[in-house]
């Protein structure tokens, strides 16, 4: 599935208790809700002053202020999933249980925390009925061995089957779906299973996972069931919910060696698989690049702007033999150009682009007969050769063809269209009727020219907002070196006369 999901960001709250260290309860269940794609929200049971080597004290504020958490979030946000974690006593499951009733949110995962990784109590034992109770208004509970005997009244299992066989009766007695973990049983495995006997056939889906060798399982319990709570918004199955769970779970558990915290049963690496196949980059918008683009050239414009070619092309004193010699090179120019447009019209990865590129290719087979026809038909300059500026340009643009990246070639063909509408427009006040290269100005000024060169820089500056690091500044250079040799090639008609 896609990383950034196109549904609506479900928004989960959990209910639980702190970990001041950030690897258990709510400060991994916002990590966990986060990583799967969800809007965390937390209403806090209790406060544990605890780290990755265990439990020092505990203390859960009145039951009136959890009362007023929980109402303060549900009187303003509609809640997509709920995760309930650390209960603590009878009074706070109480509570919560009276917002459930009232609330009904559509999606409920309660993970029965009675003991931590390190052995401390976190459910006093007197609580353990009223919790039983509470499993009834859950959609799905997600119990270690020992925590599903308890919510099966029962012994612990001593083998899988036994497992199994637990969490059936569990799920059928209490009408929820059960994630019974399996992980306590034995050294190699870690294999968990999604069984739902709360319909008139028992519905078994197993994972299979080999144990992995950590001591960063802290909070593993936590980051499981808000996971779990955040893709059941998105999945219609809960088995699939779980398998996407499972695999992230398993990278973020394999992981969490890289993060240096604590000296105890260290914390898992929730956002390891999410950082590695993203990056921590940041994006500049296509607007953004327009601007540092057109700004990055700023000298070479000031310098084809003060080109003696240029000056003369505005004010008409330019001779008219070297600008005859000019569009002969263009001439030359446009026809290659022409074949690297229609390049990236093959390159290009949606309709659109194709018939963009594809149109500028013929535009610019156009315009070379054109000019042909207006300018040069008289013969005096067939057979003309292309010059260094000429072959220069051309190679530059042939190469990117060559590399095959879309990208960059876009990139490279940018400032023929942005630099010539640009002079075209900043030279159009200096046309008048007896001006000897109104034609040319004309051309570029052109209301047609404007709304193709914007095409152009959107699809440009788009691709390179799509972009990563490497590849945007790979664009820029070849949108760079290309108006270099914009500039080269207005300076060569006049450098060869002297
Ligand atoms: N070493 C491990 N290797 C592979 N998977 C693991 C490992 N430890 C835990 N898991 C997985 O992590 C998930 C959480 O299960 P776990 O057994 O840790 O629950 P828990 O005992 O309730 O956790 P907690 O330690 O937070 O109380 C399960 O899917 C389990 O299979
Ligand atoms: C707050 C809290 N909830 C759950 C656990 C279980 O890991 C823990 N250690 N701390």
């Amino acid at each position: 599935m896609s990383a950034v999901p196109t549904r609506a960001v479900p928004r989960v709250l959990s209910i639980a208790g702190t970990d001041p260290t950030g690897g258990a309860g709510i400060q991994a269940d916002l990590k966990s809700i986060a990583a799967n794609g969800g809007y965390g929200m937390a209403v806090v049971t209790a406060l544990v002053a605890q780290n990755t080597r265990g439990v020092r004290s505990v203390h859960v504020p009145p039951v009136t202020f959890l009362r007023e958490q929980l109402d303060a979030v549900s009187d303003d946000v509609e809640i997509d999933a709920v995760k309930i974690g650390m209960l603590a006593d009878v009074d706070v499951i109480g509570a919560v249980r009276e917002w459930l009733v009232r609330v009904a949110p559509p999606v409920v995962v309660l993970d029965p925390v009675m003991v931590a990784t390190s052995g401390d109590r976190l459910l006093r034992a007197d609580a353990e009925g009223a919790l039983r109770e509470l499993a009834r208004l859950a959609h799905v509970v997600t119990p270690n061995i020992p925590e599903l005997a308890i919510l099966a009244d029962e012994p612990q299992a001593t083998t899988w089957q036994q497992t199994l066989d637990q969490a059936a009766r569990v799920s059928a007695r209490l009408g929820v779906v059960v994630l019974a973990k399996g992980g306590h049983l034995d050294h190699d495995t870690a294999p968990d299973a999604l069984v739902d006997a709360t319909g008139s056939e028992l519905l078994v889906t197993v994972y299979d996972a080999s144990r992995i060798e950590t001591t960063n399982t802290h909070g593993t319990g936590c980051s499981l069931s808000s996971a779990l709570a955040t893709r059941l918004v998105g999945f219609a199955s809960p088995a699939r919910a779980v398998g996407e769970v499972k695999r992230w779970i398993s990278e973020s558990i394999r992981a969490g060696g890289d993060l240096a915290v604590g000296g105890g049963n260290g914390p898992i690496h929730h956002f390891a698989g999410m950082w590695q196949r993203a990056g921590l980059e940041t994006r500049p918008t296509a607007d953004e690049i327009r601007t540092e683009w057109w700004d990055s050239i700023r000298t070479v414009r000031e310098q084809i702007d003060a080109l003696p070619f240029v000056l003369g092309l505005g004010d008409g004193t330019l001779r008219e033999d070297v600008f005859r010699g000019y569009l002969a090179q263009d001439a030359l120019y446009l026809r290659d150009y022409a074949r690297v447009l229609a390049m990236a019209s093959a390159l290009a990865p949606t309709v659109a682009e194709q018939a963009f590129w594809a149109a500028a290719a013929e535009g610019s087979i156009t315009a070379e007969l054109e000019l042909h026809d207006s300018w040069l038909a008289d013969g005096a300059y067939d057979g003309t050769v292309a010059d260094d500026a000429t072959t220069a340009y051309l190679d530059h643009l042939l190469a990117r063809c060559t590399e095959g990246s879309y990208d960059t070639l876009i990139a490279a063909l940018l400032p023929c269209f942005w630099l010539y509408q640009d002079i075209g427009l900043r030279l159009l006040p200096r046309s008048h009727d007896a001006h000897p290269y109104r034609s040319w100005i004309e051309t570029y000024a052109d209301a047609g020219i404007a709304e193709v060169t914007e095409a152009a820089v959107e699809f440009v500056t788009q691709a390179a907002a799509r972009a990563d690091d490497r590849g945007r500044e790979a664009m820029r250079q070849a949108f760079v070196r290309s108006a270099e040799h914009e500039l080269a090639f207005f300076a060569s008609p006049l450098a060869k006369q002297t």
